[in-house]
């Protein structure tokens, strides 16, 4: 994380307007069982409540659940047919963040039985040379998923290495294949992006309804805000997506029954523009400065939390909201593509 950090205030500061606070910082960067979503026969690791009782939707347990649901079901599949799912990893470059991430993901695979294998490339590698990865990959029967962590260097084009991605081990999501296909209706993509796939998953564990509900998705990032309003909107959500040139944000986000932030701002939304019982998945991971902490800084998320806490319903927390769904996801991308690969049901 510390790599790429930009500091800003710890608490949640309200001196410059809202909407100017928005422009300053623009952003960077469902449906059905067969994607792997849950399904309603999947008990709740916790229920919502109907009355007022805030709840911390707890990503961190709920990824564990998954994760458990996974190392079951890789056994099942090895034991059966005898085949081990893989996952290849491409790292380039020396960010610090992106080798803890990718340390982590080869870390959840051995802990649910999936095979790892990982490609670190230097920083001046040519886009030719991830390609020539990317290729030998896409041919090797072994590996069900394959995932370039991003971002990747500047002088490389991301949409190149992505579109090279075999959309049948795409378990990113990031293939414009797989992306068209979420925007379509009556179409299914093979894999849907992990974040976004892990905000909906918490949705449905924590039983929240989306049918009907007014959404905002605040964000518009191929990675997270735009597949995320697709879901949603897969799911029957009434969808508005909010963005660095929208005027009134918070009008907007007051409306709205649940939230996904996802803009890469410290502490943006307000409490203030939070309808009273509104659900909140928070992606943000934020560094924010903190004395108190070892590491000098501490991770917040878009939302203000200490004021969410007051009025929504629920909450994601972070770290250990929606962070953890994201590996969880992943894993199950690549079940899902090896299972699909040797027709395992
Ligand atoms: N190829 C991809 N690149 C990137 C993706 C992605 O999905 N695919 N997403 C992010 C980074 N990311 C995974 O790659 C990721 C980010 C955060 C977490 C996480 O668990 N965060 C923790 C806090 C971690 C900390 O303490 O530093 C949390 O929120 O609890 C997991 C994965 C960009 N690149």
């Amino acid at each position: 994380m510390a790599s790429s950090v930009f500091f800003t205030h710890s608490h949640c500061y309200s001196s410059k307007p809202s909407s100017l606070v928005f422009r300053l910082h623009r952003q960077v960067g469902l449906g059905p069982t067969s994607l792997g979503f849950s399904s309603s026969h999947v008990a709740p690791v916790a229920v919502m409540a109907t009355d007022s009782s805030f709840k911390v939707i707890d990503g961190k347990s709920v990824a564990k659940q998954i994760r458990d649901e996974i190392t079951a079901e890789v056994s099942r599949m090895r034991e059966s047919i005898g085949v081990i799912p893989g996952l290849a990893v491409i790292l380039v470059g020396d960010r610090k963040d992106s080798a803890t991430y990718v340390r982590n993901k080869k870390k959840a695979c051995e802990s649910v039985g999936i095979n790892s294998l990982e490609a670190n490339l230097p920083e001046n590698s040519t886009e030719e040379e991830v390609l020539n990865y990317i290729a030998g990959y896409n041919d090797d029967p072994s590996v069900h998923g394959i995932l370039v962590q991003l971002p990747l260097p500047s002088h490389m084009n991301e949409q190149n290495i992505l579109n090279a991605v075999r959309i049948e081990k795409d378990v990113d999501g990031f293939h414009p294949l797989n992306i068209g296909r979420l925007a379509m209706r009556g179409r299914e993509p093979l894999f849907v992006p992990c974040t976004p796939k892990g905000c909906i998953e918490l949705l449905h564990r924590y039983n929240v309804s989306i049918k009907g509900k007014r959404a905002v998705v605040i964000g518009r990032s191929n990675i997270v805000g735009m597949p995320a309003a697709l879901l949603l909107q897969r799911e029957d959500a009434t969808v508005s997506i909010v963005h660095s040139r929208t005027s009134n944000p918070e009008e907007i986000i007051r409306q709205a029954d649940i939230i996904i932030a996802a803009v890469g701002q410290a502490n943006m939304v307000r409490g203030s523009w939070i309808k009273p019982g509104a659900v909140i998945i928070d992606v943000g991971i934020n560094p924010v400065e903190d004395p108190n902490s070892p590491r000098g800084y501490k991770l917040v998320g878009d939302v203000c939390y200490e004021e969410a806490i007051r009025i929504a319903s629920a909450v994601t927390p972070v770290p250990g909201g929606v962070g953890p769904m994201t590996i969880a996801m992943l894993l199950q991308n690549t079940l899902i593509s090896a299972k699909r690969v040797h027709n395992f049901e």
